[in-house]
């Protein structure tokens, strides 16, 4: 598993951390399209920079990185491209398939939708919230935050099946923890969040 660490400081965590069109693996076109026009996001947060990378190479990813740095989109752009792949080897599914857990804010909600909208073509479905209880959540300045791991080569074979499961599907289980707890889709795909912490130093572990 590759680990990785984001540990600027929450003021450090702007979105200035490269072009979407320097990932290598390359993320495709439909991707940026989306990221760079319809979120307005020019610019890759260093938790995204970090983490997009590894992921894209089939790569078990545990990141730490402070509440509010893009840690979602850092899945969820691997799992678009995983659907949109999907997508591209089976042309004659009509479906919509989005997989979002429901645990994170504002990007969770925008980011599912649009990419229902570009994963199917026909409609956009937003994950709905079920944040916490308020306080329960840490204030964007505390040092903890949640870490994620999956398993893209799972997620590459759940795939197949959820192209026909012409769903959007919105999973979850309670937490146990706010920074802890597993969310598992159709018994194929396991993400998992993991209590982490705020480091001072940015690096990565590219294990196997
Ligand atoms: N590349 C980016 N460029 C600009 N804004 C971004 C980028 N990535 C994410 N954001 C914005 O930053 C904010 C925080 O992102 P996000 O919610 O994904 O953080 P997070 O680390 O997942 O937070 P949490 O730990 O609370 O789930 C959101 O408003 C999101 O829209």
């Amino acid at each position: 598993m590759a680990a990785a660490t984001s540990g600027a400081a929450l003021t450090d965590a702007a979105a200035n951390a490269g072009s979407w069109s320097s990932v290598r693996p390359g993320l495709s076109s439909a991707t940026r399209v989306l990221l760079e026009e319809h979120l307005g996001f020019t610019q890759m947060t260093p938790v995204q920079a970090a983490v997009l990378p590894l992921f894209l190479a089939n790569k078990d990813v545990a990141v730490e990185a402070v509440t509010g740095s893009g840690k979602t989109l850092s899945f969820v752009v691997p799992i678009l491209e995983i659907l949109l792949a999907a997508r591209r080897s089976d042309r004659g599914s009509s479906s919509s398939n989005a997989i979002m857990p429901s645990c994170m804010r504002a990007t969770a909600a925008a980011a599912a939708a649009a990419a229902a909208a570009a994963v199917s073509g026909r409609h956009a479905t937003s994950a709905p919230s079920s944040s916490p209880p308020r306080g329960s959540l840490p204030s964007r300045s505390t040092t903890s935050s949640t870490c994620s791991a999956l398993r893209v080569p799972v997620l590459k074979t759940a795939s197949k099946r959820l192209a026909s499961s012409r769903q959007v599907q919105e999973l979850q289980r309670p937490r146990a923890r706010w920074t802890s707890w597993t969310i598992q889709i159709q018994s194929l795909i396991q993400i998992q969040w993991i209590k982490c912490r705020w480091n001072s130093a940015c690096s990565c572990d590219r294990g196997s």
